[in-house]
């Protein structure tokens, strides 16, 4: 069904046997999530069961004890976001991290002034006609329809804002593309909606690892499904021979803790 994800054999992003103490808590012990390019992995767990430290330790915001990190076939070694968006690596936080006041255009660029006050800055008017193309570009490739681009981020539903910050990740992300509780905030119609967002950017040819607790949503969308345990993997499988009930026996350590 999803033609892109079994074309590609190139890894997006990978981090292996990814290990990460705080203090007394061993918030990951033993993690690996593989993302191919073209493909979407959900990567589901508990409360609590690392996948928010594991994405950190992806996008260099957290630095990890021990585990090796493959960008687009290469080893890489971040120490912070700015490596991670070197390498083409963008996320989606939960918060999406948006400015309400500033609009659609505005945000498109925002976390990357380098490039808007070094290059585009000095241009002046030409600069704000060729951002908001290219904002303009980044949103119709993604199929992402907004009232206006120079409307407040602030006046957008919750469904049109997670469009913009997904854009935003894809219009400056070449290889991969993490999203934290994508649909967490959004009504049933957003949420379907984002999802075949996901499915957009995977057959751009990026990889998608998608943090959520939305299981019935996400066993559909997704190609493969990775499940923490208590900072560690216990489960990788293609998610089209999943069931809900399945994952959540997985995900709550069903038979693992009397073996423990
Ligand atoms: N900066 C930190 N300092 C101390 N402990 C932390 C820190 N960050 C995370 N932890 C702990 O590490 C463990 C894993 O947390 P993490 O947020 O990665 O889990 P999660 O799977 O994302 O949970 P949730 O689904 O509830 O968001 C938890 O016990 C958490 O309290």
């Amino acid at each position: 069904m999803h033609d892109a994800a079994s074309q590609k054999s190139t890894t997006a992003i990978a981090g292996l046997h990814v290990a990460k103490r705080f203090g007394h808590v061993q918030a990951l012990t033993d993690a690996s999530v593989t993302v191919g390019a073209g493909e979407v992995v959900a990567l589901v767990g508990d409360n609590g069961a690392g996948k928010s430290t594991f994405l950190k330790t992806l996008l260099g915001l957290i630095v990890p004890d021990e585990g090796e990190f493959i960008v687009g076939d290469q080893p890489v070694h971040f120490t912070s976001i700015r490596d991670a968006q070197a390498a083409g690596v963008e996320a989606v936080h939960q918060d999406l991290s948006l400015a309400p006041d500033l609009s659609v255009v505005d945000n498109m660029f925002l976390g990357h002034e380098v490039f808007t006050r070094g290059i585009l800055g000095k241009l002046g008017v030409i600069a704000r006609k060729e951002m908001t193309e290219r904002a303009d570009v980044a949103l119709r490739e993604l199929s992402i329809k907004l009232p206006s681009l120079k409307v407040d981020v602030s006046d957008l539903s919750g469904g049109q804002k997670q469009g913009v910050a997904v854009a935003r990740a894809v219009m400056w992300g070449h290889t991969a593309i993490l999203m934290d509780e994508p649909t967490a905030a959004l009504g049933a119609r957003q949420s379907e909606i984002v999802c075949e967002l996901m499915r957009t950017v995977a057959a751009r040819g990026l990889g998608v690892l998608v943090v959520s607790h939305d299981l019935p949503r996400i066993l559909k969308v997704a190609d493969r499904v990775t499940v923490l345990w208590r900072g560690s993997t216990v489960m990788d499988a293609p998610a089209s021979g999943l069931t809900v009930p399945d994952v959540v026996a997985t995900m709550v350590g069903f038979g693992k803790e009397q073996a423990a």
